[in-house]
């Protein structure tokens, strides 16, 4: 295997070139009707073109939403790696959103599916969740480092429910956040620019300044426009670990569609408001 250049090295670069949002691909059905698509293996075909189209070249990161891939089964699926296989072709960074867990060598065949160079649906990072056990997820956090992928872990995830696993409190004293939070800063050590293991903390989540967010790696936080956070929020919720933030906004673009420039308009005006909130940080 010839890896790549270590994911947190890549998405920095990307980050100041391209500016951190990261744009969804997120195949709603209700979405689908809204463009004028039918529900089915073509529409799923179209809108995803259209959305690499339209901001492959320009956003830092893309994300695919996987579960509406599988939706469609084995063509679903096709379409998927096309679109990771184009949308890296155009420049874009590729987090695909499985948030994938498991144990041993199931995890392993988890990570080779997104995280082996030759497998078909390589991604340039995945989402995974870490309540099997931190630990559980090794085969993954082993096999990215030898490819130059990235992983982002469920930390504080944007929805309310997951405060009842999240933020409990372990025995020592500290909150399973928290403590996703800690063995990702143990992964991240020494690693610059920046870390290739990072967190998703949701954007939704108000203050958080109880939790140690400057963990050496990058933030993916959702939850900006449809889920009713705002560029305007970042500072407040991240604190000084804000550079590391990547912002995704799914839905909040996407509804703008089918129109390509309408598309880019969207994007570019939650990039603008992201900078601006960013920029007396
Ligand atoms: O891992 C994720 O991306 C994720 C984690 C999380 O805590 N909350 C969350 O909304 N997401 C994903 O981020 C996207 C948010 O979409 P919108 O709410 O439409 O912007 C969806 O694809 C969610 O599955």
């Amino acid at each position: 295997m010839s890896p790549l250049e270590p994911f947190g090295a890549r998405l920095r670069r990307a980050m100041d070139e391209r500016g951190p949002l990261c744009v969804g691909i997120d195949p709603h059905a209700s979405l689908l009707a809204e463009w004028g698509l039918n529900d089915d293996i073509a529409g799923l075909e179209r809108f995803s073109r259209t959305v690499v189209e339209a901001m492959a070249d320009r956003v830092a990161v893309l994300k695919p939403q996987s579960a509406f891939f599988e939706r469609f089964g084995s063509r679903g699926l096709a379409v998927l790696e096309t679109s990771v296989q184009e949308a890296r072709a155009a420049g874009a960074l590729v987090v695909m959103d499985a948030k994938r867990g498991d144990i041993g060598s199931t995890m392993a065949a988890y990570a080779e599916a997104f995280l082996h160079p030759d497998a078909p649906l390589f991604s340039d990072a995945l989402t995974v969740s870490p309540y099997l056990g931190y630990g559980s997820l090794s085969p993954a956090v082993a096999l990215a480092r030898e490819s130059g992928a990235g992983l982002f872990v469920l930390a504080l995830t944007s929805n309310p429910e997951g405060g009842e696993v999240q933020h409990a409190i372990r025995p020592d004293g500290r909150t399973v956040g928290a403590t996703m939070l800690a063995h990702l800063a143990a992964e991240n050590a020494g690693e610059e620019p920046l870390g290739s293991f990072g967190a998703v903390v949701g954007a939704t989540l108000g203050d958080l300044s109880s939790y140690d967010l400057d963990m050496g790696g990058p933030l993916l936080a959702p939850g900006i426009g449809a889920q009713g956070a705002t560029p305007a929020d970042l500072p407040r919720v991240f604190g000084s670990a804000v550079r590391n933030v990547v912002p995704n906004v799914s839905r909040g673009v996407l509804r703008h569609g089918p129109d390509v420039s309408a598309l880019r308009g969207a994007a570019e005006r939650f990039a603008t408001e992201i900078q601006a909130a960013l920029a007396g940080v």
